[in-house]
């Protein structure tokens, strides 16, 4: 059962917040969604946007003006936040880059953080399942694609990798592209899933995109050239992935824009109509 926290009209729709208790999370997960004007009258495609590190819901709701693109293509926007919260875990409040904040969108295996942190699988499964059977009227279930923002793009871009077909499009804005060769990568996967670096390879979409056989993908990234973590994204080596493997990749680069919501509100309208192009054929 989902429970509405707010509801605000927007561009003609809505913006609400639900929360809901997670099976995969074992906590209650908020998340946000935008239900566009057609929605009243029609099934809509979803797409789901993937945050990056300290964020919850609220950054992308209220910072990346994604409602006005969204209304205007008829797209519902499913936001969830970044992390389980509050499962008095040792330590899981300490840092900004681990536990509250940045789940990483993986499913951990070490002791302490299996039980709650299973964000792959909590936005791979368990979110898209509540969400076609909560909105069934406004959803169109087999009609999605999932886009995001630096840990939340590397999360977009393992999600579409790891499932060929589930996702119609896919694209992100500043993506940390190769999480075993940086720190914030590094620091989270041994965290999440042990010293074993064999289990990191299956959340890095640079290695992933050397074995994805699957219908083609067309990856639209945006990266500010200004970003202060371009250390910790490595563009150019998703770059050379692509190039390696013959996937189509329009990296943009953006002069001048930094890493904030500043440079993701600037370009999301790009990246609402390329999501619109594939889920409204
Ligand atoms: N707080 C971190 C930076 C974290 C950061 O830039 N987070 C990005 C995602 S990776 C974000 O979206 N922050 C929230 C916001 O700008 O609203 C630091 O101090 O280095």
């Amino acid at each position: 059962m989902t429970k509405e926290v707010s509801s605000n009209r927007s561009f003609g729709g809505w913006q609400k917040v639900f929360e809901h208790e997670s099976e995969e999370c074992k906590c209650p997960m908020k998340f946000g969604i935008f239900f566009p004007p057609q929605a009243e009258s029609k099934k809509c495609p979803v797409v789901y946007y993937l945050s990056g590190l300290t964020c919850t819901e609220q950054n992308f709701i209220s910072k990346s003006g994604v409602q006005r693109s969204a209304a205007k293509h008829g797209l519902i926007i499913v936001a969830p936040d970044t992390s389980p919260r509050g499962c008095n875990i040792e330590g899981e409040d300490d840092s900004y880059d681990f536990g509250s904040g940045a789940g990483f969108y993986v499913d951990a295996t070490e002791e302490k953080w299996k039980t709650n942190y299973r964000m792959y699988s909590y936005v791979t499964k368990e979110l898209p399942n509540v969400i076609n059977k909560e909105f069934e009227s406004q959803v169109e279930p087999n009609k999605m694609s999932v886009f995001g923002h630096s840990m939340g793009g590397h999360g977009a871009l393992v999600c579409a990798l790891k499932n060929p077909g589930k996702y119609k499009s896919v694209s992100a804005f500043a993506p940390i592209t190769n999480p075993t060769q940086c720190p914030w990568g590094q620091k989270a996967l041994s965290g999440y899933l042990g010293k074993d670096s064999d289990s990191h390879k299956e959340y890095d979409s640079c290695l992933l995109i050397k074995k994805y056989q699957g219908p083609k993908l067309d990856i639209l990234v945006d990266q500010g050239t200004k970003d202060q973590f371009l250390h910790e994204l490595l563009p150019e080596h998703l770059v050379r992935a692509c190039g390696d493997a013959g996937m189509t990749l329009n990296l943009r680069n953006q002069e001048g824009y930094d890493h904030s919501y500043y440079f993701i509100s600037t370009f999301m309208d790009d990246h609402i109509a390329h999501h619109a192009k594939y889920l409204n054929l």
